[in-house]
């Protein structure tokens, strides 16, 4: 007899959970096809509903050969899919389980692997890739909205729609897949924090290999890994040794050099730099993405940041700049210092975009304060918390990719260009100071970032080096994800 129930909690979509007996009850409501792939846990099957005579991918696992670690993973992937409903998120229309068995009935993607394309083709062109990353961002700005990390964003995760429904205008339609490491976190503060180690080397996010407090922005890493992957049909990051390949990232030092970026755009080339900003205060959010001028097609938007912090480094770097950027205060007549803001302004509204002006005078305010802080805050909502002053708090950090884009092809700047819906606009800025090698992050540990960016806690990047767990020595060429779930704290 088969027993079904739908999970009601209101946070998860009414996805059809039932458990059976044997095998018998899921062969009454579909019929299996051919095979479609093999996953670590389990086999995937094509299937066709009987009475829709519609068609299915169903992921059967055996719970013995994927032993309970597998299982928790099957669990977290089937309760974080319940949970979301996007065109570029793969859906999950029920589950079965049997006492011996599981399977995961979802959307059919007769495209297959991202990879596999792209391994065929050797790299995409810049059009199909914006479309490819605008999907991309807008399924992480809606993860990341309802506080989901995926955490192992990559090629191999990334499903394609079959021929026909699939293609947009001969463009890709893309859905996001394997949510085994995602996360849901709860909360603010040190609770919206993760520390577990995990994700796919070649794809992890540098604050995450060190073994930092991490906030969603590991994401954007990974994001920006696939985009440069996919223009250049090669990762950013390589080497055959573990150790080697995680200095690497540790650089974030991209290379342009090869004759295939030539007739890329310095747009997309400003765009992997934000992406690929070592330190994630400074890396743009998935919002601030969708909102880049290379993102939306908007060539007339002038090459400015986009990023708060970004901005405020400019300003710090050259004011003048800053004034000229058409207002009294610069940066279009926001306030630059607390005694030049008197009224306290109010925490932007849920929302709201990042940039807005009250918001970045806010946060500026907080970047001061941040100087004098020392160790990660236990809450964003108290970002002014005086602490003991401790100058070494100022965490410094080379930015190697500012350096690499200064020096790179096409003489781009490394700033985040544009910033159509990023509400604060610095028009006018010079480009000299923007190259200046010396970077520091001045975002405290743990502080909050601006606006719709969670807190970040921001080490050393360059020179912190904690011990890379043993179980991270994958081969980097092994697409296999690591998960050191045995973190600090359960994630
Ligand atoms: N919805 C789907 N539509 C079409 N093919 C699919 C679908 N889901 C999975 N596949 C295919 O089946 C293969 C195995 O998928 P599965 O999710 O079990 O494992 P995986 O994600 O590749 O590996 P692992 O579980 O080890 O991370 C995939 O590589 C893909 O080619």
């Amino acid at each position: 007899m088969a027993s079904q129930w739908i999970r009601v909690s209101s946070a998860e979509r009414k996805v059809p959970h039932t458990r059976m007996e044997d095998e018998a009850a899921i062969q009454q409501v579909y019929t299996f096809g051919k095979k479609l792939g093999q996953g670590s846990f389990g086999v995937v099957y094509e299937a066709t509903h009987i009475e829709t005579q519609k068609k299915w991918a169903i992921k059967k696992v055996n719970r013995e050969k994927a032993g309970s670690h597998g299982v928790k993973l099957l669990e977290r992937e089937v309760s974080i899919l319940k949970r979301v409903n996007h065109g570029h998120i793969i859906h999950l229309e029920e589950v079965f389980e049997t006492p011996k068995k599981m399977y995961m009935v979802t959307e059919l993607c007769e495209g297959g692997e991202l990879k596999e394309i792209l391994k065929k083709k050797r790299n995409f062109t810049e059009e199909e890739v914006r479309h490819i990353i605008h999907g991309l961002a807008e399924a992480t700005v809606y993860l990341h909205r309802k506080d989901i990390v995926h955490r192992d964003l990559k090629l191999e995760n990334i499903l394609v729609k079959g021929s026909q429904d699939g293609e947009e205008n001969g463009l890709l339609h893309i859905k996001i897949t394997d949510f085994g490491l995602s996360v849901q976190k709860g909360g603010v503060g040190n609770k919206s924090m993760m520390q577990a180690t995990c994700g796919t080397p070649i794809y992890m996010a540098p604050e995450v290999i060190d073994g930092h407090e991490y906030s969603q922005q590991c994401d954007v890493w990974s994001i920006g890994v696939i985009m440069y992957t996919l223009l250049g049909g090669e990762p950013p990051f390589l080497s055959k040794a573990d150790d080697r390949l995680f200095d690497i990232i540790r650089k974030g030092e991209l290379n342009f050099s090869s004759p295939v970026w030539d007739s890329i755009s310095d747009g997309a080339k400003n765009v992997l730099r934000c992406l690929l900003k070592v330190d994630p205060a400074h890396r743009i959010t998935a919002s601030e993405l969708l909102d880049n001028p290379w993102i939306t097609g908007d060539t007339s938007t002038t090459g400015t940041p986009i990023n708060v912090l970004e901005m405020m480094k400019q300003f710090r770097d050259d004011p003048e700049d800053g004034e000229n950027a058409g207002a009294p205060g610069g940066l279009n007549g926001l306030s630059l210092h607390p005694a030049q803001d008197p009224a306290p302004r109010p925490e932007p509204a849920p929302g709201e975009m990042p940039g807005s002006p009250c918001c970045a005078s806010a946060k500026l305010l907080e970047l001061e304060h941040a100087s004098e802080t020392d160790s990660c805050s236990s809450s964003p909502s108290t970002p002014t918390k005086q602490r003991p002053k401790k100058k070494a708090t100022i965490l410094t950090c080379s930015d190697t990719t500012r350096k690499n884009g200064s020096s790179g092809k096409g003489g781009s700047s490394s700033s985040c260009a544009g910033g159509a819906g990023g509400g604060v606009k610095a028009q006018g800025q010079g480009s000299s100071k923007r190259g200046s090698p010396q970077e520091r992050c001045e975002a405290g540990p743990s502080q909050p970032g601006p606006p719709g960016r969670p807190p970040v806690c921001s080490g050393k990047v360059d020179s912190h080096r904690l011990p890379v767990p043993s179980n991270c020595m994958h081969g980097q060429q092994s697409p296999k994800p690591i998960s050191r779930i045995k973190a600090k704290k359960s994630v």
